[in-house]
């Protein structure tokens, strides 16, 4: 059988459909011998794949049995699911076989596409991680695919938050294991915790890993769903692990002082705040005001340089952290909202006194402080794996830093229908308010039409004035945001509905899928509103992606106002000046070229989230070579190994 041979093309660029690539040819003879193998009986599909396991435990390579492994992993998907897949489906799967992130475009199955290069990889009894951006999906994924992978012979294993450390180890040690970055890096890091000293001492770490003391195996192939977000855009901020200090009335006084003593200092006079790194710096005059302020006797012995940094730190949660935004309350709890995927993370706390901060800001009880104990960067902790890949339907753009970071290349597989996504032209309004009642007369004409329609906004709180203005105008809805994750199946099954209208954050932007009714399918499918940009473009499209999927019809609108958060990150009197200049111009609807002022901006973030992912590596990669070279557990912080 011939190897796979992905050409560069992709569709437009070639658009004779008629005429079989080679690579088509290779799609198409996988799927011919899955067929030739229709009365294999059930119990001898698990013997072949044992076979061709102990090839690869003898040495051969995975190119050498992949065409076999494809083969089989086929034929269990049309006995399980009752379709093949198709001929693009195993030319992405056949790229990331040969460690590239397949870019295949929204709704084309990549889910099920990453089942072949799990198998293939698992031949070689080390596990396979395939890594999604949330617990919903890793369930999901691991619960629909089980069977394919149990017709197989092969085990699968899930692991989400809230999962005791035996059930991690169980899931860990299957050939197959689903999960997020964020559980497969803690996970990590908290076994580099337990191996401690000894994890530079190869003996002493094998012996500890033999008798069960980690929960993960090494790490050996990672196979990455919607990589963009995973790889890139959830890179900025490593994976941490802090300890609890002990509790001091000190420290709370200290904090709930700082929250009201910002009241009186004034912002470019005694503090000057960088909303791009969401820093805050006490200038001179500043300092000399916060050391004159009155104190309660708690905090005498207090020294002055804690006092400024919590000072900083309550101006930076003032300033740049919101509530239903970048965080809920909860029971008197802090909850952080994850900024890509609009989901919870409980449990999660900012360091460093901000997390503290932000309880104080919000008269909550305070928490106690943690210092870091361990920590990695997303970089880092993916690079160790000897395997990997990825899918997503928005890599191109980055492209870039998936070579330079982590190695991979990109390869864009044509769709398999011509995509007919049609987007209606941007429309830009001077405040929220005319936005709002703009979106509205939208949506009423989409209604009548029999459409159904998604719309996307950027966070919790901004999901919820939405629904309230839906309310007044008595129009039947739905809210997707992480106050209802819980139910969040049942509505994502309602909203393609006729008449459905559902309010989402990010959390419906990744691997939600709608069905769309047949009524909703004639009317013309799905229509997404965005009613802002966000920070980064393929989140755009991610959202964009939810309509138009696997050749339906389907279509998209963005709705922006000069009030939009993604402006914000602009330099404050900048925005002010675009503001005056934007209300001379009309006090409704701005013209269209409007619009390019927000995707400047966008690239302008994209950009500095680039350097701030880059400077971040380098800084690990000193600390690291340090560490290493004085003999210490590199991943251990504060307690120095
Ligand atoms: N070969 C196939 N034949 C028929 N249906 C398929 C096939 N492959 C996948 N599907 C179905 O297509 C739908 C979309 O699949 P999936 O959610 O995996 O897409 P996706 O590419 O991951 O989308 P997104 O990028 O939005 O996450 C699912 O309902 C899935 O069952």
């Amino acid at each position: 059988m011939e190897s796979a041979t992905l050409s560069p093309t992709t569709p437009d660029e070639n658009p004779d459909r008629t005429k079989p690539t080679k690579t088509v040819r290779f799609a198409a003879n996988i799927l011919q011998r899955s067929h030739e193998l229709k009365d294999l009986p059930s119990e001898d599909i698990p013997r072949l794949i044992r076979g061709l396991r102990h090839r690869v435990e003898s040495g051969e390579s995975f190119a050498s049995v992949q065409d076999e492994a494809f083969t089989l992993a086929c034929l269990s998907i049309r006995r399980t699911c009752g379709f093949d897949l198709h001929h693009v489906q195993i030319l992405g799967a056949s790229s990331m076989a040969r460690h590239s992130i397949s870019e295949m475009q929204t709704g084309e199955g990549k889910t099920l596409t990453a089942v072949l290069p799990a198998v293939l990889f698992s031949l070689a009894g080390r596990g396979v991680h395939v890594v999604t951006v949330n617990d919903y999906l890793a369930d999901r994924d691991a619960t629909e695919l089980r069977p394919i992978y149990e017709r197989l012979g092969l085990s699968v294993g899930c692991v989400t938050t809230d999962m005791e450390d035996e059930a991690r180890r169980q899931a860990y040690s299957r050939d197959i294991t689903y999960g997020t970055a964020k559980e497969m890096g803690f996970d990590y890091l908290r076994d580099r915790l337990r191996l401690g000293a000894e994890l530079i001492h190869e003996e002493t770490r094998k012996i500890f890993q033999e008798e069960g003391g980690l929960v993960q195996r090494n790490q050996f192939c990672a196979i990455v769903d919607e990589a963009d977000s995973v790889l890139i855009d959830d890179a900025r901020t490593p994976l941490l692990i802090g300890t609890a200090q002990p509790e001091s009335p000190q420290r709370v006084a200290l904090f709930r002082w700082c929250s009201r003593a910002i009241q009186k200092l004034e912002s470019h006079k005694d503090y000057i705040a960088d909303s791009k790194k969401r820093q805050v710096f006490l200038t001179d005059p500043g300092c000399r005001k916060v050391v004159l302020l009155g104190k309660p006797p708690l905090m005498e012995a207090v020294n002055m340089e804690t006092i400024f940094e919590n000072i900083e730190r309550a101006l930076e949660a003032y300033l740049f952290y919101q509530r239903d935004r970048h965080y809920t309350l909860h029971e008197d709890e802090v909850t952080i909202v994850d900024e890509s995927t609009g989901r919870l993370m409980p449990g999660r706390k900012w360091q460093n006194g901000l997390h503290q901060a932000i309880e104080a800001k919000e008269h909550l009880p305070i928490s106690s402080p943690t210092s870091d104990a361990a920590r990695v960067t997303v970089q880092r902790f993916f690079q160790q794996y000897p395997q990997k890949c990825g899918m997503t339907g928005t890599a191109s753009n980055a492209k870039r830093e998936f070579r330079k970071t982590y190695r991979l290349g990109v390869q864009r597989i044509p769709t398999n229908c011509p995509c007919i996504r049609k987007g209606l032209p941007t429309r830009v309004f001077s405040t929220q308010e005319a936005k709002n009642q703009a979106v509205m007369k939208s949506l009423q004409e989409l209604l009548q039409q029999g459409r159904a329609v998604l719309v996307g906004t950027p966070s919790v709180g901004a999901s919820e004035r939405l629904s309230a203005v839906l309310h007044e105008h008595q129009i039947d809805h739905e809210i997707l945001n992480a106050r209802y994750h819980e139910v969040e199946a049942q509505i994502v099954s309602r909203a393609g509905q006729l008449g459905a209208v559902t309010i989402a954050t990010n959390m419906a932007g990744r691997g939600t899928d709608i069905k769309l009714s047949p009524e909703v399918q004639e009317a013309g499918g799905l229509h997404v509103i965005a009613t802002e940009m966000h920070s980064s473009a393929r989140i755009d499209r991610q959202l964009v992606g939810r309509c138009a999927r696997q050749g339906d019809p389907g279509t998209f609108q963005f709705f922006l106002s000069m009030e939009d958060e993604l402006l914000k990150n602009l330099p404050a009197d900048r925005v002010n000046r675009i503001r005056k200049q934007a209300s001379r111009a009309s006090v409704g609807e701005l013209p269209a070229n409007w619009a390019k002022l927000f995707k400047r901006t966008q690239r302008f973030l994209e950009r500095n989230h680039y350097k701030q992912r880059k400077q971040m590596m380098k800084h690990e990669k000193k600390q690291m070579e340090t560490y290493r070279r004085i003999g210490l557990n590199p991943y251990l912080e504060a307690t120095g190994g």
